[in-house]
């Protein structure tokens, strides 16, 4: 069964951020994500989610400076304590919200930086964060992301990201290291490769969340545009895709006005609940 999860960062926008959750509902979504919930206290959060019977599928560690044109601390060596803390705190806000997933943002390459060093820290950060989320009952998910929306984002690809992954449970033995997971935004695809049968039929094995938006702009994944999301969508269900698909696309215009092509696929979650 399809399962949409609307994106708090760009959906509702409309809304402050709190009153998103009541927007969200509304429209008929019983899942939300956001990119980050730490200006809120997570016991507003949790009581915004089961006022509006909302489940929290997904957000991300912290990022360092956002503000700065950071992008996540995991690839950068010297970050290691700050990221460290940071898993401490999303941990502590997803426990609270009962989110399952955390989302691992790499960071920015460090130019001038020997690329093995860079690489070796991400894989040391990536098992750490693993290891701490286990022992909850929690994924970290990386996700391939664009050089056109984010240049120089360390996680490239998907083939990329399934390499890491393999490279931190080999070094964990039999056992470890389970609840790590590709998070496959199919926008970031179609912009880095396109295939996106390719990609699901390569990765949806190992992919826990999957986000969609439309491509050129980043908009509704509705017929305007240069991928059929029906046809993509009736795939991931007829594939028995059971985890959350985020809509993680800025509206053209107000989120309501642009939300008919979701329509059918709420209906029938309804349906199905
Ligand atoms: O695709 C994206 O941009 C997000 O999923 C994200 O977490 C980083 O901005
Ligand atoms: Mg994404």
């Amino acid at each position: 069964m399809i399962r949409l999860a609307a994106n708090l960062s760009m959906m509702f926008t409309e809304y402050p951020f709190m009153d998103r959750f009541a927007a969200a509902a509304d429209a008929g979504f019983r899942g939300v994500e956001y990119l980050f919930p730490y200006e809120y206290s997570a016991s507003d959060i949790a009581e915004a989610l089961a006022a509006n019977g909302l489940e929290q599928v997904l957000f991300n560690l912290p990022p360092g400076d956002w503000d700065a044109g950071e992008r996540g601390v995991a690839c950068l060596p010297g970050r290691e304590t700050e990221f460290r803390e940071g898993v401490e705190t999303a941990l502590r806000y997803a426990e609270k919200l009962e989110c399952r997933q955390l989302h691992m943002m790499a960071g920015i390459a460090p130019p001038r930086t020997d690329p093995a060093r860079v690489e070796m820290t991400y894989l040391s950060n990536l098992h750490y964060a693993a290891a701490q989320a286990e022992a909850r009952g929690i994924k970290i998910l990386i996700e391939p992301i664009n050089p056109t929306d984010m240049p120089g984002y360390f996680l490239r690809s998907a083939g990329y990201a399934h390499e890491l992954i393999q490279r931190v449970q080999a070094v964990t033995g039999d056992n470890g290291a389970r609840n790590i997971a590709i998070q496959l935004d199919l926008y970031h695809r179609q912009m880095l490769e396109g295939r996106l049968a390719v990609a699901i039929d390569e990765y949806l094995g190992e992919s826990a969340h999957i986000q969609i938006a439309g491509v050129p702009g980043r908009h509704e994944p509705d017929a305007d545009g240069e991928v059929n999301w029906d046809w993509v969508l009736g795939t991931l269900d007829r594939l028995g895709y059971d985890g959350w698909i985020g809509c993680e696309y800025r509206p053209r215009g107000r989120t309501d006005a642009g939300i008919v092509w979701a329509n059918p696929w709420l209906a029938s979650m309804e349906s199905r609940s």
